[in-house]
């Protein structure tokens, strides 16, 4: 395996099911210490891109390379820790036993009372693996995944059922694996925790990548500011539709709301039309908004 390579390098990655295209030629690269959100609707190809990535599924064409090597020899190396949605966990075992397991199967294994601890699940270590919450059994995982002095942390839909405590806490944890340059990569439906902790953001949308950038570039790409203001007196819609760099304009009433991709531009037009504003407002879209317009643009596109 060479050192310098790319984290992961996906190489015109395609896989299909019968007719289903889940991943569909997708070319991407990681590199260190990032960490990078998978996002996309349902059957997108998120946990699909994650198991050929780990090796648990063949590319019908394509190549997958994860540091320079294949994902088996990554694998085996111990590089990669990975959190699976689906994965269960083996019953008739304490917590503590199942993560001493993985402890010893990791080619650089941390202190098991240390992946206990960062997990949280200290105070659950005697208990049976079989009879913990979802949101327990999702730190078990997560501890599982994080059992040794691994460079990639992979994460198929992490805090589902925890609360927000749990996730909180899990995500702190999550930042100090990145900012020891390790590179977390996670598919996610939860778009606040992707805006707030992601540095890249992948959107995957029919297999193919729709979308690869920072939540504030994607957020701009979408048509990224809502301006909203008040008018008097009769209001002249077609001179609004008019304004520059409006993506949308909805007027209800004495309201007129724009989606625009340069609020600045508009704003100044507007001004220049000669109206004036009231309770004028400028806001960016959420990453939440960003992503319903551009996975909503690409379902359009293939009608
Ligand atoms: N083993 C399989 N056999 C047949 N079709 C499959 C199989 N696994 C996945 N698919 C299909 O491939 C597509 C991609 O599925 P995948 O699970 O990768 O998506 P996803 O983005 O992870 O979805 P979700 O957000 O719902 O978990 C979907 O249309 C799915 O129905």
């Amino acid at each position: 395996m060479e050192k310098t390579a790319a984290v992961v390098a996906f190489d015109q990655v395609s896989k299909a099911y019968g007719d289903v295209r889940a991943v569909d030629g997708l070319t991407l690269s990681l590199h260190p210490g990032q960490t990078v959100a998978l996002l996309g609707p349902n059957g997108a190809g998120k946990s699909t891109t994650l198991d050929l990535l780990l090796g648990l599924k063949q590319a019908d064409s394509g190549t997958v390379r994860l540091f320079g090597g294949t994902p088996r020899e990554a694998i085996v190396a111990g590089r990669v820790g990975a959190m699976l949605q689906s994965g269960g966990l083996m019953n008739e075992v304490t917590v503590e036993e199942l993560v001493r397991l993985a402890c010893d199967l990791h080619p650089r294994p941390y202190r098991v009372s240390d992946v206990l601890a960062r997990a949280g699940i200290t105070q659950i270590a005697d208990r049976k693996v079989d009879k913990l919450s979802g949101g327990q059994a999702q730190r078990v995982r997560f501890a599982l995944a994080t059992a040794g002095d691994s460079d990639l942390i992979v994460l198929d839909e992490p805090t589902t059922g925890m609360d927000v405590t749990s996730r909180q806490a899990f995500w702190a944890t999550m930042r100090e694996q990145a900012d020891a340059g390790r590179t977390v990569l996670f598919a996610t439906h939860y778009l606040e925790e992707a805006d707030a902790v992601a540095d890249r953001v992948l959107v995957l949308h029919r297999g193919r990548l729709l979308a690869d950038g920072t939540a504030a570039e994607i957020k701009a790409r979408a048509g990224a500011r809502r301006i909203s203001f008040d008018l008097e007196g009769e209001i002249d819609e077609p001179s609004l539709r008019a304004l520059p760099c409006l993506t949308t304009l909805d007027v209800s009433g004495s309201t007129v709301r724009i989606q625009s991709t340069d609020a600045d531009a508009t704003v100044h037009a507007l001004y220049g039309l000669g109206l004036y504003p009231r309770n004028l407002e400028v806001a960016g879209l959420g990453l939440e908004q960003a992503f319903v317009a551009i996975t909503a643009a690409e379902e359009a596109k293939a009608l």
